[in-house]
C-alpha cells in the first residue's frame, strides 16, 4: 500500500538554510534538464525512456503546501527570499533566476535566459522581458519602501533581446502619490549596458491594509 502524502515538504526539524541548499540544487539540476529538454536532438527512444523515468522522480515529490496563498516556510515574505519566484526562484525551473541587488536609487538584476525562454529564434520571448521587468520594478517598490503591486505595465521593445547572453536589468521608482508608485525599467546586455533593448513604465498601487490581509491571510 503506498503511503498518505506527507502534509509539508519538510519536517519541521529541519533547518531553513539546509532546506533552501537543497530546494536551490534541485532547481539547478531540474532548469539544467529543461535546458538539455528544449534542444535535445535524442531519438525518440530515449525521449520515451526519459519521459518514464521522470515519471519516476516526480512520484518521489511527495508532500504539497497546504492551501493556496500559504508562504513556504523557507520564504521570508514580503521582500525577502522567494525559493519558487518564476523570477528570482533558486528552487524554480522556471526562473532564469534574476540576481537582484541594490543600485544608486534603483535595484538591478543580472541573468541569463536561455532557449527554454526563445520566442523569435536566437531571441527572448516579450513575455519573458515583461515578466523580468515586472518583478524588478516590484523590488524597487519594494526598494523604495513602498511593497506594492503592479496596475499597469508598458512595454517598449526596441530591439530584440539575445539568448545565452548576460542581461542587465534596471529598475527604479521615479515618484510617487498617495499608494501609486511610478516606475521606469529597461533590459540592457551587460556587455553594452547603455543601449537598452527594452524599456518599461509601470504604476505599482500599494494594497490599502484590509485589501492586504484580504489577498495576503498568511503575513
Ligand atoms: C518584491 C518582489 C515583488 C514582485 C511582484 C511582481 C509584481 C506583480 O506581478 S504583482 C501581480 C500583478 N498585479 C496584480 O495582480 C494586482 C491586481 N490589482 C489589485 O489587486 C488591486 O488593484 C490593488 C490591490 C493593487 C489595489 O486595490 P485597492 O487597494 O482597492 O486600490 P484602488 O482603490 O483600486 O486604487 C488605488 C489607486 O490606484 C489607482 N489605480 C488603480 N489602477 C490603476 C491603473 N491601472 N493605472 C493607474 N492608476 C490606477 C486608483 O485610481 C487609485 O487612485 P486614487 O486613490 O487617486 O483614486
Amino acid at each position: 500500500m503506498t503511503a498518505p502524502p506527507t502534509e509539508t515538504p519538510f519536517p519541521e526539524t529541519e533547518e531553513p538554510d539546509d532546506q533552501r541548499t537543497a530546494i536551490a540544487a534541485l532547481g539547478h539540476e531540474l532548469r539544467t534538464l529543461v535546458d538539455a529538454t528544449v534542444t535535445t536532438a535524442a531519438p525518440t527512444e530515449i525521449l520515451h525512456r526519459m519521459a518514464d523515468e521522470v515519471r519516476g522522480l516526480t512520484g518521489q515529490l511527495t508532500g504539497r503546501r497546504r492551501r493556496r496563498a500559504e508562504i513556504p516556510a523557507v520564504d521570508e515574505f514580503p521582500g525577502g527570499v522567494r525559493m519558487y519566484s518564476p523570477v528570482t526562484g533558486l528552487g524554480s525551473p522556471l526562473a532564469p533566476p534574476l540576481r537582484v541587488a541594490p543600485d544608486g536609487d534603483g535595484v538591478v538584476g543580472h541573468c541569463t535566459l536561455g532557449i527554454a525562454h526563445e520566442g523569435p529564434p536566437g531571441y527572448v520571448h516579450g513575455g519573458m522581458s515583461a515578466m523580468l521587468l515586472d518583478e524588478l520594478m516590484g523590488w524597487a517598490c519594494y526598494a523604495a519602501k513602498s511593497p506594492a503591486m503592479t496596475v499597469s505595465l508598458g512595454m517598449r521593445y526596441r530591439r530584440p533581446v539575445p539568448v545565452e547572453t548576460p542581461l542587465r536589468v534596471h529598475a527604479r521608482v521615479t515618484g510617487t502619490e498617495d499608494r501609486k508608485a511610478f516606475v521606469t525599467g529597461s533590459i540592457s546586455t551587460e556587455e553594452t549596458p547603455s543601449v537598452p533593448l527594452v524599456t518599461a513604465d509601470a504604476v505599482f498601487v500599494s494594497p490599502g491594509p484590509g485589501r492586504a490581509r484580504a489577498l495576503f491571510p498568511s503575513t
